[in-house]
């Protein structure tokens, strides 16, 4: 059966997406495996299915590259929102998008008839570790020791409705060895439902530098929830200020974070790269 893509990015952090309000996918985990490979597939770090929702303007399932359903995913939610609005789905560049963490809300600033920016109300941060969920006890898992392979390292954990652990460096990111540590952060005993591990360097009160190495897919160039993730991190560890405009700066491009007591909101581009047509 022939199903319709869109390919789309945030801040390089790619997808394949397919509108579910005209065409049904019918083994998304295969299907993400199969298309994100980046030699025999289309080549992405995963797919999303844009769906029809009862409580929203519409619903997104995101599986990642091993065909993990992740329960949410900050870049793709922009990409949607641009998908929706650039084909007519909503005639106002605002809506409500069903998740499996939460119904988000994104507003978003339209050139020429197209979406250029989308921020998005992303909730609030989870802090309570066994609700991340982490084998860490008590209320925060702020700046706590980790062993990964036989190296300590200080972590701060953080659910933007996925888990996170963020872990923050004094280097510069890019010399850090990713394929090398990443996994055993992906897949360490503390983290029950594996986890997305965000490397940063404070460059400044407001300005983060990350790479990240994401659970079922490796590193990407872009994790909106990681960004949040480490905003909030750095917030929690006294690096940045709450309430004020944070800019993360990652391999494929930037995202500003603002941590309040009401939310987290993340604003940031979103790409269409080009479609196409795959048989499913
Ligand atoms: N790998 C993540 C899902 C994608 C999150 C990321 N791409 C984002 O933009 O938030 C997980 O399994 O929780």
């Amino acid at each position: 059966m022939k199903l319709n893509f869109t390919k789309m990015h945030g801040c390089g952090n790619d997808y394949i997406y397919f509108n579910c309000f005209n065409q049904q996918v019918a083994d998304p985990e295969a299907l993400a495996i199969r298309l994100s490979d980046r030699h025999f597939g289309i080549g992405g770090d995963g797919i999303v299915l844009i769906c029809p929702s009862d409580v929203a303007d519409a619903k997104m399932r995101m599986f990642n590259a091993d065909g993990s359903e992740g329960k949410m995913c900050g870049n793709a939610t922009r990409c949607i929102g641009k998908y929706m609005y650039d084909n007519g789905l909503i005639d106002k560049p605002e809506m409500t998008l069903e998740t499996l963490s939460g119904i988000k809300l994104l507003k978003m600033v339209a050139e020429d008839g197209k979406i250029v920016r989308v921020t998005v109300d992303m909730g609030k941060a989870i802090l309570k570790p066994s609700e991340i969920p982490t084998k860490f006890t008590g209320d925060l898992a702020v700046s706590v020791p980790l062993d990964v392979d036989g190296k300590q390292y200080a972590v701060t954990c953080v659910s933007m409705g996925n888990p996170h652990c963020v872990v923050f460096v004094d280097e510069d990111v890019e010399t850090l060895d990713l394929p090398a540590i990443g996994p055993s952060f992906e897949n360490h005993e503390m983290f029950p439902e594996r986890i997305n591990t965000e490397f940063i360097r404070v460059i400044d009160d407001h300005t983060l530098q990350m790479r990240v190495w994401e659970r079922g897919s490796g590193e990407t160039w872009a994790c909106g929830t990681g960004a949040c993730a480490a905003a909030v991190a750095a917030v929690l560890n006294g690096y940045c200020p709450k309430g004020e405009d944070i800019t993360i700066h990652l391999r494929g491009g930037d995202l500003t974070i603002c941590y309040t007591d009401e939310a987290v909101f993340l604003s940031g581009s979103a790409t269409t790269v080009f479609e196409g047509s795959v048989e499913a």
